[in-house]
């Protein structure tokens, strides 16, 4: 594979290298994870879930306890990755940024690291390089990324279809944006920087790619879906935050279990 990495890397790539790799000097409180074969064990005993629980969560007790929330996922999360993983148009840089920010993490964006590698926009990657040579980028940006301590990494709609990539997804929280399809339509009405959808019939092309790449999807740690909630309106970044945070908290300090992660 060639690498995308031709001459200086640019700093903000540089920083996170440096980071020791994620994983065997952690305590007892976090997380701990045995690569070889993919068990994922954590220790959950801080919290009550009961307060924090999915069904009966609801957005004011989330408003008077949102900052104490914040700051207890930053403690057991102990800087570990969230890799934020879907759909073209799911809103993985936008509420990445914003999430990023609630929990004193720092931001990535796979996509935007390989236009600012290779000094080109991904359409112009697809169209002179074509989609095999993006996705050999992508694979090699996320190898570089992964042991990012303290990351909130917002990955390329495509990230899943490669198992390697999982290899290096598992050293995180793996987080899935599930946006519908009408959703990501009206998002992306007019938009030209998605290749994949640059055809005759762009919703055809979404549910396609949706229905193949769901089971993929689906192996993430954690599943969040508008639907859940039967609401009509989109939900805002804000919104978004508070919904992942509650369900990382979940995910965090749920009884102690051993869970196979595929
Ligand atoms: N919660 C939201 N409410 C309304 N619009 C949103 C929301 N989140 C994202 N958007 C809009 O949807 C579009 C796509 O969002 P974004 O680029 O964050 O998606 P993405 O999942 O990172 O997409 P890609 O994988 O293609 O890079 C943007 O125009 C963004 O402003
Ligand atoms: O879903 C996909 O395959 C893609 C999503 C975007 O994030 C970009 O990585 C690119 O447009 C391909």
């Amino acid at each position: 594979m060639s690498s995308p990495f031709q001459g200086p890397l640019p700093t903000y790539i540089v920083s996170p290298l440096a980071v020791p790799f994620f994983g065997s000097h952690r305590n007892q409180s976090s997380l701990s994870r045995h690569s070889t074969n993919h068990v994922f064990r954590v220790c959950r005993n801080r919290h009550a879930t009961a307060t924090f629980g999915f069904k009966s969560y609801n957005w004011s007790c989330c408003q008077s306890d949102k900052v104490n929330t914040f700051v207890e996922v930053q403690q057991l999360l102990d800087k570990t990755p969230i890799y934020l993983i879907g759909m073209m148009g799911s809103g993985k840089s936008t509420v990445g940024q914003y999430l990023a920010t609630k929990l004193n993490y720092s931001f990535l964006d796979t996509d935007q690291l390989i236009e600012s590698v290779q000094q080109k926009k991904i359409s112009e990657i697809f169209e002179q390089c074509g989609e095999n040579k993006f996705r050999e980028w992508e694979s090699a940006i996320l190898s570089k990324i992964q042991p990012c301590l303290g990351y909130v990494i917002a990955t390329g709609g495509g990230i899943v279809l490669k198992d390697s990539n999982w290899s290096h997804l598992r050293n995180g929280i793996v987080v899935f944006l599930d946006v519908s399809i009408s959703t990501i339509m009206k998002r992306l009405l007019n938009d030209t920087t998605r290749p994949l959808l640059q055809g005759a019939d762009p919703q055809k092309r979404l549910k396609e790619i949706r229905s193949k790449r769901l089971p993929l999807y689906l192996r993430a740690d954690i599943h969040i879906q508008l639907n859940d909630f039967r609401m009509e309106q989109e939900f805002t970044e804000e919104q978004w935050t508070a919904l992942i945070t509650q369900r990382l908290m979940e995910f965090l300090t749920t009884t102690t279990t051993t869970t196979k992660r595929s």
